[in-house]
């Protein structure tokens, strides 16, 4: 599986967004709470340098807490300060503020030392596409701003939105690439919705899933299709398929001669995951190889 990705649209990505770098004091860097390493921009330190910064980790509501708890402890170590947010409903976005100030507080102290009044701190969302820049944009203006979409790749036209008095965001979101010369990305980001299906075959990445729900989370197979043992070698390809097939067979997925229909029962896989009606997941934990 290869996923092609014109090199030229990097370099233009990376010069828009070190151009806007030099009119804010603040990136938010938006990552999906599901798979934080895969949709992140490998290059992300080298691109904003030495920026103040704050992780968002957005779509938490859909992700594992425990796991989630899990990811802010590891960019704790990092000392990035990363906050679990659910940019539709709002949860918890109210925070990127106080910790904005947080973060940027020596200066702010360093202007008020002076008897200035410090001014709004300036703002830039970055991630990749699909991770929810333009929703977040929309839910700190409180108002429909950016356009937003469920396809990757709908962020267009730039001005300054004031949140409240104290920020100030640029309207145009940075749109970062993800790692993907690396096929475990690549499925886990076809998982979550982040990249087009139609880049990858969509047998292989609910064989993914489903081999990561059989691992991680057993019970909800269970639940959902009743599957009731986990194959002792979750590395044998065949057991994942037979557990596939069992999942075909279950909903009706047969074509004619009383084959089971893959395609369509992965269809159905990962249309139920995506749905939430596999629960809440997360695909990635830190540590793990990705
Ligand atoms: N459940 C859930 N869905 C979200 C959240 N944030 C965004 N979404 C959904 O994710 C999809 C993508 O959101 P957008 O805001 O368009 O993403 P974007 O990063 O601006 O995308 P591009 O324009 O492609 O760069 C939409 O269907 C949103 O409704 C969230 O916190 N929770």
């Amino acid at each position: 599986m290869t996923i092609q990705w014109f090199p030229g649209h990097m370099t233009k990505a990376r010069r828009q967004i070190e151009g806007k770098l030099k009119l804010i004091d603040l990136v938010i860097e938006l990552l999906d709470a599901r798979v934080p390493l895969s949709s992140r921009n490998p290059m992300v330190d080298e691109i904003l340098k030495d920026k103040p910064r704050i992780v968002l980790l957005n779509k938490a509501d859909l992700a594992d807490p425990a796991v989630t708890n899990e990811w802010v402890q590891f960019f704790k170590k990092q000392k990035l300060d990363a906050l679990p947010i659910d940019s539709i409903s709002g949860s918890q976005v109210q925070e990127i503020l106080p910790r904005s100030k947080q973060l940027l507080k020596h200066k702010i102290d360093a202007q008020l030392r002076k008897g200035i009044k410090p001014r709004a701190i300036r703002s830039l969302i970055v991630g990749i596409p699909n991770v929810g820049k333009s929703t977040l944009i929309n839910r700190l203006a409180g108002k429909k701003i950016a356009e937003t979409g469920d396809k990757p790749g709908v962020t267009k036209a730039q001005q300054w939105i004031k949140i409240g008095t104290e920020m100030e965001l640029l309207d145009t979101p940075g749109i970062l690439w993800p790692k993907f010369e690396d096929q475990n990305v690549g499925i886990r980001l076809a998982a979550t919705g982040a990249i087009k299906e139609t880049l990858i075959n969509l047998d292989d990445i609910a064989f993914h899933v489903i081999r990561y729900f059989l691992k991680e989370y057993p019970e909800r197979l269970n639940e959902r299709y009743g599957i009731e043992e986990v194959p002792e070698d979750l590395s044998d390809p065949n057991e994942i398929v037979n557990i596939m097939e069992e999942i075909g067979q279950k909903r009706g997925c047969i074509k004619r001669g009383g084959i089971i229909d893959l395609e369509k029962t992965s269809s159905i896989i990962l249309r139920e995951m995506r749905a939430g009606t596999l629960g809440r997941f997360s695909l990635e934990t830190p540590g793990e190889d990705t």
